[in-house]
């Protein structure tokens, strides 16, 4: 089982690594990965295990948070109510952004990673809206577009797979200026 203890922070050489493309069929070990990923991110959602095991809330996690330097990402976004299903619940082997929104977006809360034990205040200035395609468990392609929070989350984690880190995007000297057309996502 994934808990904090097992998600690097930054500094750890491997967040700044571009990970390796996963090959099909999946192995074993990979597949135990993805499964243990989305596990994580549900047990973080729910407040008592969550309380339990000292684990942060997130919606979405890249493999290489784990030191495992390979292009999975797990996406486990709720529904608006408590027993609303979720917006998204997905594993992507291999997500690539194949077109994007000329148009921004940010959340108004700035972002928060796993593997950041601190706040970074600023605006994530993003795509608004993205087509992702990615490999499912059994290797079939799919494509599906995405737009507000959900593409916001999807492009953090995307950004994990290229070394990216949330605040490699906030302006420094303006950390909360944006050119009138950003979409602020409350
Ligand atoms: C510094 N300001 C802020 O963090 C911030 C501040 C205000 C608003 C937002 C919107 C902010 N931003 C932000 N809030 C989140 N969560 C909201 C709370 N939630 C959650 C919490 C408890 C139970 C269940 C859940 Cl679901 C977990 C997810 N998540 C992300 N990110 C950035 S994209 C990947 C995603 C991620 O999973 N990060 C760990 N950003
Ligand atoms: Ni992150």
């Amino acid at each position: 089982m994934i808990t904090m203890d097992n998600i690097i922070r930054e500094g750890h050489p491997t967040l700044r690594r571009s990970a390796d493309l996963v090959t099909f069929p999946l192995s074993a070990e990979d597949r135990k990965i993805a499964t243990e990923m989305m596990e994580f991110l549900s047990n973080s959602q729910d407040e008592k295990i969550a309380a339990q095991l000292n684990l942060r809330a997130g919606v979405g996690l890249a493999a290489p948070q784990i030191d495992v330097s390979k292009r999975i990402v797990a996406l486990l976004i709720p529904g608006e109510y408590e027993d609303d299903p979720p917006e998204l619940a997905k594993v992507m082997f291999n997500p690539k952004i194949v077109s994007h929104s000329i148009e921004s977006a940010c959340l108004k809360g700035g972002e928060g990673c796993l593997s950041v034990d601190r706040e970074v205040p600023g605006f994530v200035v993003r795509h608004s809206r993205i087509t992702v395609s990615y490999q499912d468990a059994e290797g079939v392609t799919h494509k599906a577009r995405y737009k507000g929070y959900i593409a916001i989350v999807v492009q953090h984690e995307i950004d994990h797979l290229n070394g990216v880190m949330f605040y490699d995007h906030i302006n420094e000297q303006a950390p909360f200026a944006v050119e009138d057309d950003v979409i602020i996502i409350e």
